[in-house]
Order: structure tokens, then sequence, then C-alpha cells
């Protein structure tokens, strides 16, 4: 039958694990990958991927289904997925938790008028540790919910660091508490306010003269990503990110304990462990571009973000064979 087609925008660890997961799907193609830097110069995995500049997307309007927007979120997605929205169907791993109630306005806006269905948020958090968080709450609504990331790296934050003025490469990672993860776990409800849950790590590589006091304080002031957090930031050489930082692996859980009617203590928990971070995010992204397609298919345009989408929509399988095999 005929294949979903996929395009990717935006070439870096997501956009690799997109092209890695999109190969294990069989009811999906790559039709092209789309970079702002010079085709020849983005190492894709299968060397037969075609690579083409940025600005060549608009010819593909008529040949690609759904896109899926690899960009950062601290800078590029805010700019990039409204634009796509008028010409594709498009799915997006935007991450700035604070900002996504304006994101979600601005690409609806576009989707709305272009009758496009554009998924945003995806990934697992915000993703699926977002709809951990909805479902235990909804089943447990006398209880707590906790969230815990790590130790691991934060594709996020280590976009959001390489952003910063100065900075020629880096990357973050955040580290749990033990003390309060062990509290959470002997169901002694700890008041910790999310802030004092986790720290943060950060091994920046500077440009040459760069005013590494100026970049540091950027940092650690930063909003929505840094600021409020314990954060520490080491300089190192370009060799030693190489050679220490090449792997990206995170992981967490989101955890509820509650009481039902008859006072009896329920728990619920939903884990990842991941060797790579950028290649679980890209799973999750692929299976929604799965669901971009079929709900606009349904004609059902505009934003969505992962609570729009019935679980069905993102499995290979139709309605019937769920109904049969997997209830
Ligand atoms: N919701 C979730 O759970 C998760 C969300 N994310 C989000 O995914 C976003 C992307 O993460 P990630 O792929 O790690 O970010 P990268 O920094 O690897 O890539 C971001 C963009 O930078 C450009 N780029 C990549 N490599 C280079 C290079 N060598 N030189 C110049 N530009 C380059 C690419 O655009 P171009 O090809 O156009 O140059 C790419 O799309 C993150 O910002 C985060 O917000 C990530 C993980 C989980
Ligand atoms: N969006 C995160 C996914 C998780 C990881 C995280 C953190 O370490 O703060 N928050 O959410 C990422 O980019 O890796």
């Amino acid at each position: 039958g005929n294949k979903i087609r996929v395009g990717i925008v935006g070439y870096g660890n997501l956009g690799r694990g997109a092209e890695a997961s999109i190969a294990q799907q069989s009811d999906m193609e790559l039709v092209a990958v789309f970079s702002r830097r010079k085709p020849e110069s983005v190492n894709v995995i299968n060397p037969d991927v075609k690579v083409l500049h940025i600005d060549e997307a608009k010819n593909y309007t008529e040949k690609i289904d759904v896109m899926i927007l690899c960009g950062g979120s601290a800078t590029d997605l805010p700019e990039q997925v409204p634009a796509f929205a008028e010409m594709f169907n498009t799915v997006d791993s935007f991450d700035t938790h604070a900002k996504i109630p304006e994101y979600f306005a601005s690409v609806d806006k576009v989707a709305q008028a272009s009758g496009k269905t554009s998924i945003i948020s995806v990934g697992w958090d915000p993703g699926m540790f977002s709809i951990n968080r909805v479902m235990s709450e909804a089943l447990l609504p006398e209880g707590n919910t906790y969230t815990f990331w790590g130790k691991g790296l934060s594709q996020g934050h280590s976009d959001a660091v390489r952003r910063v003025d100065g900075v020629k490469n880096g990357v973050q990672y955040t580290i749990p508490s033990e003390e309060v993860m062990k509290q959470v776990r002997n169901g002694e409800n700890p008041d910790v306010s999310k802030n004092d849950r986790h720290v943060r790590t950060c091994y920046i590589v500077a440009e040459e003269g760069a005013d590494t006091e100026r970049i540091e304080k950027d940092i650690k002031t930063m909003p929505n990503y840094f600021v409020d957090y314990e954060t520490t930031v080491h300089f190192i050489t370009e060799e030693e990110l190489k050679r220490d930082h090449a792997a990206m692996p995170h992981g967490g859980f989101v955890i509820r304990s509650g009481k039902t009617g008859e006072g009896n203590n329920q728990i619920v928990e939903y884990s990842l462990n991941l060797d790579s971070n950028p290649e679980f995010t890209a799973s999750v992204v692929t299976a929604y571009a799965r669901a971009a397609y079929r709900l606009n298919q349904e004609g059902q345009k505009g934003a969505k973000t992962v609570y729009d989408v019935a679980p069905g929509y993102i499995s290979p399988k139709t309605a019937e064979e769920l109904r049969k095999d997997y209830l």
C-alpha cells in the first residue's frame, strides 16, 4: 500500500534519530532531509537519503505528507513551525514548557487557516511524561505527582546553552536528588519544590577569547531552563567534550502516590531508561507523525498536543487489530 511520505527539517541529534526511526517504520518513507546548512556538509546515516537546503521545502508540498521539525526549542522551532504549518502537517518536540500556551496559539492560528494538522511538544517531557502526569492524576484525584529526570543529558538544555553568545559547543546534565526520590518511593509525599529536586551541570567549550564569567552568568540566569535551579558550569576543551560527552543517555520517571475512595494507598509509576535520548525522542515524534497524517485525513486540522491524540492513532495497527489483539 502507499506509505506515509515523511520529511525531516533540521539535522542534529534529533534529526539523525528521526532518520533512524523512520527506517524502522514499514508504513513510512523518508522523502528528504532539509537543512539550513549546505547539503554536502550534512552527514546522514543512509547515503541514499536526499539532503536539500531548507529553502527547497516549499517545492515538496505535494510530495511530503508530514514534516518532522527537529530544530532547537530555544530559537529554531518558534520561527520554523508556524512557517512550515502553512505548507505541511507537522510534528515537533518543542520543550520550553512555560511558552507552550503561546507557542500552541501561534501554530494553531496558521494550521487552522492552512487546514494542516500540527502536533506540538511531542517527546518524553513534554510528551510521554505529560500523558502519564495527566492520566495518573485523573485516576487518583487525591495524591501527589513527582517527575524526576536523569542523571542524563537534556537535549533542550544542551541546545539552549549552545545558543549562548560565546559558546562554541556544550552539553547539560540533569541530576535528580537521590534523597527526595527515596522519600517519594517510601510514600513519604515530600513537599519539595520542583526546582529543589534536581541540580544542573553544564560542560561548555567557549569561543577563543570569550568572556567565560559572562557566559556562566547568562546560563545560570537563563529563564525557563536554568534560573531557579542550582547550576554548575565547567569550561572544557572541544577534545574533552568529544571524548567524555558524546553519549546522550537520559531517562527518569513520573510517580503518583495517592489514596482511593476508602483510603487505600495506590502508586502509579512510569519510567524511562534511555541509552540515547535523541533516538527515543525521535521514535516518539515519528509515531506521532503517523497520527498527524491520520488526523489530517479525517479533517482534524489545527494544532494538537499529545492530550488531543487518542493512543490508537500512533499505532501502525488498525483500530480493528487493536480491538482484537491488544485490549
Ligand atoms: N520533548 C522532549 O522530550 C524532547 C525535546 N527535545 C527538543 O529537541 C530539540 C533539538 O535537540 P537536538 O537535535 O539535540 O539539537 P541540535 O543542537 O543537535 O540540533 C538543532 C539544530 O541545530 C542545527 N545543527 C545541528 N548540528 C549542527 C552543526 N554541527 N552545525 C550547525 N548547526 C547544526 C540543525 O539545524 P540545520 O540542519 O538546519 O542546521 C538542528 O536542527 C531540543 O532543542 C529540544 O528542545 C529533545 C529531546 C527530548
Ligand atoms: N525535553 C528534555 C526531556 C526531559 C529531560 C529534562 C531535563 O533533563 O530537565 N526535561 O525533560 C530534553 O530535551 O532532553
